[in-house]
């Protein structure tokens, strides 16, 4: 790894950065700078950390970093809003007794040789206590060498719970809740608890997402497995099937028209989720579907590899489906059934992985992606002609932003937005390997990919931090982004309400 792996309190002298680069005036020239809205060829000038001016032809005097993006394109820094970041369960009983090897240095690194800026983890609460979670993750999260900012998962349900979310959103900048309908006895939640956390997330402004698959028929599928003696990494898919994930997006869907309140469904595998999605959205319902990069542009083969850890390393889910789903949600994230793409970097390396050698149960399950995703999908998406560059920004980056409440600040070049960007040499290519890439996996299920276009500086903080392949980057230079409640998505809620209300041919007046 080429970082400085160095602890708290890291200086820049002590690791080489020039001063070139760590110049707090920078001058982006020539470039094609793309927004979601509109491209144009301009400069972008920033001071200490914001955008200052965005046209053509800015001049300047001395003491300015110039970096030359002729032919390039400059884009806002990617958001992956899903990660997992040194993920725990309850503090020291990890998550399927593991913890994830990416902390919120390194991956955060990993994350800024690939042009992501920001990224949004999950919160696990301790013994259910959301503050204490998040005191938890406050502390892991103090090594940022990017922003960062937090979702929470609601894991049991009573008036402390609720009343923690209150202090959560009002206090402590988080404005989304996750809920688990799998993972059965660790993390999931039955459908009284979830119509609870849908209320309380509209009361607050919160947006309320799901983990969508039936929690209970996985548990059964995987006895079935193990009965038919299918004990290996295929067991994983064949036991929790994209009926599953259907039948709980169409449950979760359900339960927020119910309640009248927004939903966020997290990544999403199958066509079957995706379905249920399109058909929530036509008919006005305001569901955002995230699918995640290993389910756009992998399939389930890896699962029956003969090899174990090869087959082992692709365990995630809900699972990477057979062929045909992959490109389906392509073209369901092209014509906007699909908003925003995440990565769920969940980082388990082969040792954690052979947890399961005798049972595909115990195989910690998660893959990696924050690295990888900006050239992914570009790849994927741009080059092979689906999208075009501004809807390669608004689904990388400006949706992300938007959902979650910190739009133009993030996920923008504009004037006043925060110095996040990238120079994207869109004739350049890139590779992935395992042998170099950052995150401190061993393995990497997108192992020998290739493809067109290559991020060739990133800036994140008005700073340079990779340029020439090299990062620069400093821990505890990462701030916390607080995101508000209340986002576009509760825009006409309460009218949409009163109708309800005034609807009603209700109470009727019965005499006796
Ligand atoms: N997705 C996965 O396999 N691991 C991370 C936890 C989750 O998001 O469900
Ligand atoms: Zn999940
Ligand atoms: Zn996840």
């Amino acid at each position: 790894n080429q970082f400085c792996d160095a602890g708290i309190g890291y200086s820049e002298s002590t690791c080489g950065i020039s001063s070139s680069l760590s110049s707090s005036k920078l001058l982006i020239k020539g470039g094609t700078v793309v927004n979601a809205h509109q491209q144009q060829i301009a400069d972008v000038y920033v001071e200490d950390g914001v955008i200052v001016a965005v046209q053509p032809n800015i001049k300047v005097g001395d003491g300015v970093t110039l970096l030359d993006a002729t032919g390039k394109y400059v884009m806002p820094g990617g958001i992956d809003p899903h990660t997992h970041l040194a993920m725990e369960y309850n503090g020291t009983d990890e998550f399927m007794g593991l913890k994830t090897v990416d902390d919120f240095f390194n991956g955060q690194a990993a994350a800024l040789a690939g042009g992501t800026t920001l990224h949004i983890d999950f919160v696990i609460p301790i013994n259910g206590s959301l503050v204490a979670g998040f005191d938890t993750y406050e502390k892991k999260a103090k090594k940022s060498c990017m922003d960062y900012g937090f979702h929470m998962a609601i894991t049991k349900w009573d008036e402390s719970v609720s009343k923690e979310m209150e202090i959560m959103v009002k206090e402590k900048g988080i404005n989304s809740f996750k809920f688990f309908m799998a993972y059965k006895g660790i993390l999931m939640i039955d459908d009284e608890l979830l119509l609870q956390g849908l209320k309380r997330c509209k009361s607050l402004g919160a947006l309320a997402m799901v983990h969508a698959e039936n929690g209970d028929a996985v548990f059964e599928g995987q006895k079935r497995m193990i009965e038919l003696g299918i004990t290996g990494p295929e067991g994983h898919a064949l036991s929790r099937p994209a009926l599953l994930e259907g039948e709980a997006t169409a449950r979760a869907i359900r339960l927020a028209k119910f309640v009248n309140t927004p939903l966020y469904v997290v990544h999403v595998m199958s066509i079957d989720a995706m379905e249920e999605i399109a058909k929530a959205r036509k008919s006005g319902q305001k569901v955002i579907g995230e699918p995640v990069v290993s389910g756009l542009v992998l399939d389930d083969s890896g699962l029956w590899d003969p090899d174990f850890i090869t087959a082992a390393k692709y365990v995630m889910s809900p699972p990477i489906r057979e062929s045909g789903h992959n490109k389906a949600l392509q073209t369901a994230l092209a014509n906007g059934v699909l908003q925003l793409v995440g990565t769920d970097h969940c980082a388990y390396n082969s040792t954690q992985k052979a947890f399961g050698i005798d049972d595909f149960r115990k195989i910690p399950n998660g893959v990696n992606g924050i690295e990888e995703r900006m050239h992914l999908i570009w790849d994927t998406m741009v080059e092979s002609g689906q999208i075009s560059v501004t809807d390669y920004v608004r689904i990388t980056s400006t949706e992300c932003a938007r959902i979650f409440n910190i739009y133009p600040r993030k996920g923008a070049i504009l004037v006043g937005s925060d110095a996040d960007i990238i120079i994207f040499n869109p004739n350049s290519s890139f590779k992935i390997s395992a042998s170099s890439h950052h995150s401190k996996l061993d393995t990497n299920v997108y192992d020998g990919r290739k493809g067109k276009g290559k991020v060739e500086v990133t800036i994140a903080g008005g700073r340079v931090v990779w340029k020439d392949d090299e990062l620069k980057v400093i821990p505890g230079f990462g701030k916390y982004i607080e995101m508000p409640p209340f986002s576009y998505l509760f825009n006409g809620i309460d009218k949409a309400d009163a109708r309800y209300l005034s609807s009603l041919k209700a109470p009727v007046k019965r005499f006796k």
